[in-house]
């Protein structure tokens, strides 16, 4: 149906198929008959040939569409034309609906001539129905269009994206037929365009224009390619506009037919046979346009810079100077930015659409995201930070914290312990280390020392004869000092680096070392285990010159203290280490007279006690009674416990507590502060929640570039794995979201965590997971039975880990597990032929022998003359040996082999047969 036959260019361009071929004997092209079709590149050549005869119709159809097919408008070009100029249109059902057959007469220039002899009435009128709406966003009641009919001829607008500014706005050569109407207009009436299903289109010459389909007959299946999804095309392009995004995510939110970006605006019929980008218009695949695999990146980015080239979309969006400055929170929206420079949020998703992204004016956008967009328009976007959005916050109670630091003078200030984190590598002895430390506690003294384990805690140790408190923070290694320093918590003074004098260092004393380097944090280095016979402490110190760290005594400023963490071995000298160094390089003070601003370290829910939190004081006091708010929880302080589990009524500087009668459980590295009084406090802790659901919600939205987000339509649809996560305490928590989230298996599937959680798995973790088909994850924590049978009966997946890496591990096989299974053309055998058997029944039958592997019934197979593909796609369709039918076939056996009705088979040609088979994803 794509190609016009010699016949029917004959008619069309007034001559004698006689003429035209000869004509085509002259151009060095074969044809069979008058009823040959021809091609495309060949059509346009004998069209140029015939110049004169071809007066109307042909240069009407020609710009019409790509060059790739020329021929098809052709025909239909005819036909519409005709009902629009003379007045024979189709009889009946044509009359009622005016606009389409009006459009080609008055906007497409190109188009006049009636003459066409092959135009029959008739076509018009088994258009179908426009289907109107079907399931693709109609132009009439789309939610995204900011100026639905608005005038701009230079923009050749799809008809049915939703993104689109201006719907169904009449530009040059462009159908405003009923699709693209305003909604009042009818649209279930014969149009011209559509004649039949696939078909080209009519005379309307389209350069760069997208073709609006009739609803249920996307360009693309006119072409042959099979439409996933029913009639629409794709499911949802029921508009049948190939831009018809819905949005990502949405069901059916695929492009059409024929919508889409128009290419080139403002293109009159001039273009013909202009290069690809400027017919297709659309982004993919133009609807007429005859489909040979995807477009090439470079079609695609050329279609797209076109399209960035005149104003965006035809949409007025106040514009800023260049050096506008427009300040926005994080996880702010379209509608937040709008608000701001007093936009139409609708006219900012068309402008955002132009450059490539998609988002609904309501979704929380990145900082690049509003970067880009903001450039575009003249602002500069500064986007505020979370602490400068905090400061912000807490200013608008009248607290301003470093207010308060600037106006301490040196007498309000107090020394306070060093605040020490124990870092290194797996296993080199970190916790050991902490247990020693604890365990020489002056203070606990023979007693056992320290038998609580909170968070952090407190030691006392006797230096240069005065007894000093040191403060430790109890949760070994970096993910928590990295997850505090995340969020602007600058907890620690001093790092103690442990490496195992057996080991060496390792990566991650590495990463270790460079966290608290990139804090600026001072390193006093452990080496442990040097009671074991293969301690090397000599080598440790060496290795670590290369990081920056130099022992004191290779004249470095870096204290090195060879411990043994098992055999209590140095660990006072360390101590003594740790304070020396924060003696010389940190001032240690603080005011502890005001009231208390500190950090949480830790944090969880304790059944009978409700929420405990793990805080360091940093500065103030901090007392029972206070009214306090930590990241999003506030409460009144009911009491504090030490490290011994004793209650303490105040605690100071660099104290850390546990603290009871928060209402919720705040996270590690928030920071917490006592404020005037508990709505105060509230009101903070609500704000600040609001805040980061904003913020948070931009950040897990993957975006994803429209060429992504073809390329996941291609091939499918984009997956994503729900999570939620629960935990015992809120590091591991945050740690475990955090490392699931690095999880990376390409483009295709995403990780989404949906909600995470301290404390039990419940039945509203159950509920949520229900809605959104989530795995719950639950870490160090168990469930109630009744919350287990509820689970079960709905069938939501619960899993339990201990071990981090384990869960990790295992959400990165079932990522892998739904990614859709790539196949590779595995190559069974080839077989020459060596006779050719014909059958009037079966067709040709190759009489071959098997050259290498072996030919299976069934198995796919190409046909290969002198090593170039002559028949592809092919199947093996009967195989025998003499006359018996065989399953397989081997290498050096003969055998009669059927292609079903592939019968260009010649003595020698080599069948070669291959199948399709899954790969193992890496
Ligand atoms: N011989 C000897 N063994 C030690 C010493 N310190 C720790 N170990 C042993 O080394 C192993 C690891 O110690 P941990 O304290 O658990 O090490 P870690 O760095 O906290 O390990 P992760 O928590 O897995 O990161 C344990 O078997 C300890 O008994 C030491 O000074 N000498």
């Amino acid at each position: 149906m794509a190609k016009i036959r010699v016949y029917e260019l004959a008619k069309e361009l007034g001559v004698e198929s006689k003429t035209i071929m000869s004509k085509l004997g002259e151009l060095g092209e074969f044809v069979r008959s008058a009823s040959s079709t021809i091609e495309p590149p060949v059509v346009r050549k004998l069209r140029d040939a015939f110049p004169a005869a071809a007066d109307a119709p042909a240069p009407a159809a020609k710009p019409a569409r790509a060059p790739k097919a020329p021929a098809r408008p052709a025909a239909p070009a005819e036909k519409a034309a005709e009902p629009a100029a003379d007045a024979k249109p189709a009889p009946a059902p044509a009359a009622e609906d005016a606009p389409a057959p009006k459009a080609p007469a008055a906007k497409a220039p190109a188009a006049p001539a009636p003459a066409a002899p092959s135009a029959k009435p008739a076509a018009p009128t088994p258009a179908p129905r426009q289907a109107p709406s079907a399931s693709g966003p109609r132009p009439g009641n789309n939610p995204f269009a900011p100026s639905q009919g608005m005038p701009r001829s230079s923009g050749p607008r799809p008809g049915n994206n939703p993104f689109a500014p201006s719907q169904g706005m009449p530009r040059a050569g462009a159908r405003p037929d009923a699709q693209a109407a305003p909604s009042g207009e009818r649209s279930g009436g014969p149009r011209p365009g559509a004649p039949r299903p696939g078909a080209p289109r009519p005379g309307a010459p389209r350069p760069g224009g997208p073709r609006p389909n009739p609803g249920m007959m996307p360009g693309r299946t006119s072409v042959g390619r099979p439409a996933p999804g029913g009639a629409g095309g794709r499911p949802g392009g029921g508009g049948g506009g190939r831009g018809g995004f819905s949005r990502p995510g949405a069901p059916g939110g695929a492009p059409g037919g024929g919508g889409g970006f128009a290419g080139r605006p403002g293109g009159g019929g001039g273009r013909g046979g202009a290069g690809r980008g400027s017919t297709q218009g659309a982004f993919g695949r133009a609807g007429g346009r005859p489909v040979r695999g995807r477009k090439s990146k470079r079609a695609k980015r050329q279609e797209f810079e076109q399209m960035q080239a005149p104003s965006l979309g035809g949409v007025q969006v106040p514009r800023g100077n260049g050096s506008t400055v427009i300040r926005l929170r994080h996880g702010s929206s379209l509608n937040d930015f709008a608000d701001k420079i007093d936009a139409n949020p609708a006219s900012l998703v068309t402008v955002l659409f132009h450059l490539g992204e998609m988002a609904t004016a309501t979704q929380s956008l990145d900082e690049d995201t509003f970067a880009t967009l903001g450039a575009e328009l003249g602002y500069v976007i500064e986007m505020v930070s979370a602490e400068e959005e905090d400061r912000e916050l807490l200013g608008s109670f009248d607290i301003d914290l470093e207010g308060e630091l600037a106006e301490e003078s040196d007498e309000d200030l107090q020394a306070r312990p060093p605040v020490v984190t124990v870092m290194g590598h797996v296993d080199h002895g970190k916790t050991r280390l902490l247990d020693a430390i604890r365990r020489t506690d002056v203070v606990s003294g023979e007693a056992g020392g320290i038998t609580q384990h909170i968070g952090a805690y407190q030691v006392r140790h006797m230096h240069e004869g005065v007894e000093r408190a040191l403060t430790f923070i109890d949760t070994p290694g970096h993910e928590a000092f990295t997850a505090m320093r995340a969020r602007g918590a600058e907890v620690t003074d001093i790092a103690i680096l442990v490496v195992a004098a057996d080991d060496g260092v390792m990566p991650q004393t590495v990463e270790a070392l460079n966290h608290a380097q990139a804090a600026g944090v001072p390193i006093v280095v452990a080496v442990n285990k040097i009671d074991k016979e293969s301690a090397n402490p000599a080598k440790i110190r060496q290795q670590l010159t290369e990081y920056n760290l130099v022992a004191e005594e290779y004249g470095g400023d870096t204290m090195f203290v060879d411990v043994s963490a098992r055999q209590n071995l140095n660990i006072d000298e360390l101590l003594g280490a740790v304070l020396l160094t924060a003696d010389a390089a940190l001032d240690l003070r603080a005011n502890p007279n005001k009231d208390a601003r500190g950090v949480a370290i830790e944090a969880n829910l304790d059944k009978g006690r409700g929420a405990v939190a793990t805080v360091l004081v940093q500065q103030g006091t901090l007392h029972v009674g206070d009214s306090i708010v930590a990241g999003t929880a506030h409460g009144r302080v009911r009491a504090m416990f030490d490290e011994h589990g004793n209650a303490v009524e105040a605690a100071g500087p660099a104290r850390p507590v546990q603290v009871l009668g928060l209402t919720s459980v705040p996270r590690a590295g928030d920071s917490f502060l006592v404020a005037p009084d508990d709505r105060t406090a509230r009101q903070i802790a609500e704000k600040r929640e609001a805040a980061e659901r904003a913020a948070t919600l931009a950040k897990r939205r993957k975006r994803i570039s429209l060429e992504d987000f073809t390329q996941a339509l291609e091939q499918g649809k984009v997956e994503t794995l729900n999570l939620v996560i629960k935990g015992d305490v809120s590091g591991a928590v945050e740690a475990l979201e955090d490392s699931l989230l690095k999880i990376d298996v390409g483009d295709e599937v995403q990780l989404r965590v949906i909600h995470r959680g301290v404390g039990a798995i419940t039945q509203n973790d159950v509920n949520l997971a229900t809605v959104d088909n989530a795995v719950i994850i639950g870490f160090n924590v168990k469930t109630a039975e009744r919350v287990a049978d509820m689970a079960d009966r709905e069938g939501v997946e619960i899993k339990f880990y201990s071990v981090i890496y384990q869960a990790i591990d295992d959400v990165e096989a079932a990522m892998k597990g739904m990614l859709k299974p790539e196949y590779e053309e595995v190559q069974l055998g080839t077989a020459e032929i060596r006779e050719i058997f014909r059958s009037s029944k079966f067709g040709n039958i190759a009489g071959s022998i098997v050259r290498s592997g072996l030919i299976r019934r069934n198995a796919k197979a190409r046909v290969l003359r002198d090593g170039v593909v002559v028949g592809d796609n092919l199947t093996i369709e009967s195989l025998k040996r003499f006359k018996d039918d065989a399953t397989e076939v081997r290498e050096g056996f003969e055998c009669g082999i059927g292609l079903g009705s592939f019968n260009d088979l010649q003595v020698e040609d080599v069948i070669e047969t291959w199948e399709m088979r899954e790969k193992p994803r890496s």
